[in-house]
């Protein structure tokens, strides 16, 4: 079937091209309303625009995901959809006896891999690649596996051990608006747009409890710093400072008020990303004290020497 639609069957003749019109009709009025289909390998004959129809038809349901096989499809809401996540729902797909049989969630992909961890000999490490185009939904998507996570891995019994997933809990949440501020940016597509690709693993003991987590960043798109495209912006991080640092932190940081960066377009534009309080108290959280978050954020004075390169961690605005 799937060599009929790309046209490129050698025996696609007229008579062909009929059938699979034929059947591309019955499939669309067809009695199974389309929204209803969970899995794209229902689909039949496979064509785009019955797998586009079949999507949109469940969008239009406000029905999100939808399975492909053992990959999973997300659509973006665009909109909030608070009941989507909640810790209630979490707890369902954590509990399911077959999670799969469930409605297609990111929280069965989430729970699934989790189950997977579990050998009878020796623990099996998994992976979740999110993958798609600017604005798709991946960091949104990483982020609830993150708090899905961080909810059902991190449920010890003694209360000892519940401090310190409570901690390790808090911390990789944290993690998110720290990368976020430093390497997200709003682009045309996307507001809040990741800047770079990261690696992010969670570690489980043996009880499959988090012990911890580490991130690993790649690609991170340095040129934007000194070079953006016309209606985006730099790094929110840069944004944060000027529109929430204090009478004080500004002496401190060298940063006078009103002052204008012309590698700071767009300044007027205010998102909800700009939220400076939120990103300092994640870096504390994370360990970054203040005095070395003031080290970060000070703005560097022209240098009297050539620039010490890579160690420089200092922000330049
Ligand atoms: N499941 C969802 N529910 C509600 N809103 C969503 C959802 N997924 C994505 N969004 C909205 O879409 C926006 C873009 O999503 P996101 O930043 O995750 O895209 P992305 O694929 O990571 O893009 P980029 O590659 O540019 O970083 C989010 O800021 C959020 O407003």
């Amino acid at each position: 079937m799937l060599q009929q639609v790309n046209g490129r069957s050698p025996g696609f003749g007229a008579r062909g091209g009929e059938s699979l019109s034929e059947d591309l009709r019955e499939f669309l009025v067809g009695e199974a309303p389309l929204h209803q289909l969970d899995d794209l390998t229902k689909v039949n004959p496979v064509t785009l625009e019955t797998v586009l129809r079949c999507l949109q038809a469940r969008y239009m349901a406000d029905t999100f995901y939808t399975n492909a096989g053992c990959t999973l499809v997300a659509l973006n809401p665009f909109k909030p959809v608070p009941e989507l996540y909640t810790p209630e729902l979490m707890r369902e797909y954590h509990t399911a006896p077959q999670p799969q049989k469930l409605k297609p969630h990111i929280f069965t992909v989430g729970e699934q891999t989790y189950r997977n961890v579990k050998s009878l000999s020796e623990p099996i490490n998994q992976s979740i690649i999110v993958s798609g185009e600017s604005g798709a939904g991946k960091t949104w998507t990483s982020r609830c596996l993150m708090k899905f996570y961080a909810a059902v891995a991190a449920s010890p019994t003694s209360w000892e051990s519940h401090k310190v997933a409570e901690r390790i809990e808090q911390r990789i949440l944290n993690s998110n608006p720290v990368m976020e501020a430093f390497g997200n940016a709003c682009t045309l597509r996307n507001n809040n747009s990741s800047r770079f690709g990261k690696f992010i693993q969670l570690q489980l003991n043996r009880a499959q409890q988090m012990t911890g987590a580490a991130v690993h960043t790649y690609l991170l798109e340095k040129t934007r710093v000194a070079c953006q495209a016309s209606s985006e912006r730099n790094f929110h991080i840069f944004y944060q400072i000027c529109k929430g640092a204090s009478k004080d932190e500004r002496l401190h940081w060298h940063l006078p008020e009103g002052a204008a960066f012309s590698w700071l377009p767009n300044p007027d534009r205010t998102l909800e990303e700009d939220c400076f309080e939120v990103t300092r108290e994640a870096m504390l959280h994370l360990g970054i004290d203040t005095p070395t978050q003031n080290n970060i954020f000070k703005v560097r004075r022209k240098p009297t020497s050539p620039p010490s390169g890579r160690g420089d961690r200092r922000l330049l605005a």
